[in-house]
């Protein structure tokens, strides 16, 4: 079934004097779906969402988030869209509970603020001040005035930056929660597990474009060196009918142990070709592609891109 756009975003392009932060950026967001933005940094990430958010005004483009203009309708927005931005924009005296408070005040029909404090870890210290927070109950009271307003949409931006493992894990569990409840979740991320483990679709993004947009499984079956095949041959093996098989990025042998980089699909053509050969493959491993590999290699063709055309 084709889901309606919750954001869309059509050539965006964006700069500041001479750096151009955004290039071309177009992408859409389907409701209900947990997005993925990943890139390096500078790519342009947060400079893509807070313009979604309207706290920046592109140079051009046009965005949408369920229909409505970010900066012409701004007000309207923040009913349907929850930002947790990289960096907190809060008093530094506020306390955990007033800002809960204040943040509850601006909408109609709130999450209830208490409940929100407990799965986040927040209702011990709600008379705390912002500034006396560590970097990872900052990080949590953001997410928190993210979701509060029960958004449609909400952006969250770097998310688990400075939280520990086990706190990590639980807010994963949290935007899997609010997902469940149909909310679309736009996440910049620069943890790979993370994004694997959260989105539907993810965005890579570099050098202000998107450089390649699928589910995390499509980008890392279309990576060239996904998975790796490394064995030590029974018999000689011919190094170069490996090479010569369709998928197959590299092969290499070293210390007397054969390693085959490729495409998913290539591990049955390179099994094959050594049964073909007469070969076994002894002590055989295969290391499934991650999207750790597919995003070096989606970006790193990008590096060699620009190496090209400079
Ligand atoms: N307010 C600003 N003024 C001038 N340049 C900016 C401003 N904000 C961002 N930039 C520049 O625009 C480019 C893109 O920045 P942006 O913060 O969007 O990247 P990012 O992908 O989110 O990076 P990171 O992963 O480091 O957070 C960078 O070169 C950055 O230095």
């Amino acid at each position: 079934m084709e889901r309606n756009a919750a954001v869309t975003v059509e050539h965006l392009r964006m700069t500041y004097g001479t750096t151009v932060a955004v290039d071309d950026v177009s992408l859409t967001v389907a409701e209900g779906e947990v997005f993925g933005i990943l890139g390096p940094n500078g790519a342009g990430k947060t400079t893509t969402v807070e313009s979604i958010a309207g706290l920046r005004v592109p140079d051009s483009g046009t965005i949408r988030v369920h229909g409505l203009d970010p900066v012409r309708e701004h007000d309207a927005l923040t009913r349907v869209l929850g930002v947790q931005l990289q960096e907190s924009r809060l008093q530094p005296k506020i306390t955990v509970r007033e800002a809960l408070v204040l943040w509850s005040a601006f909408y109609d029909d709130p999450e209830p603020w208490p409940e929100l404090a407990a799965r986040l870890g927040l209702d011990t210290m709600l008379d705390s001040q912002f500034r006396n927070l560590s970097g990872g109950q900052q990080q949590r009271l953001s997410i928190a005035l993210a979701l509060v307003g029960r958004p449609r949409v909400a952006i969250l931006d770097e998310l688990t930056t400075g939280l520990d493992p086990r706190a990590r894990r639980e807010v994963w569990d949290l935007v899997r929660d609010v997902r469940d409840r149909g909310v679309t979740v736009l996440l910049v991320t620069h943890s790979m597990e993370e994004a694997q483990s959260l989105c539907d679709r993810i965005a890579i993004i570099s050098e202000g474009r998107v450089r390649a947009l699928d589910t995390p499984d499509g980008l890392i079956r279309a990576a060239t060196s996904a998975t790796v095949i490394s064995f030590t041959p029974g018999a000689p093996v011919d190094l170069q009918a490996l090479r010569e098989l369709p998928g197959v990025a590299d092969v290499r042998s070293t210390s007397g142990r054969v390693t085959v980089e490729g495409a998913e699909d290539s591990v049955l053509d390179v099994l094959a070709a050594l049964s073909a050969q007469g070969v076994t493959p002894a002590s055989l491993r295969v290391v499934d592609g991650s999207l750790d590999t597919a995003y070096l290699d989606l970006t790193s063709a990008t590096a060699h891109l620009a190496e090209e055309l400079a």
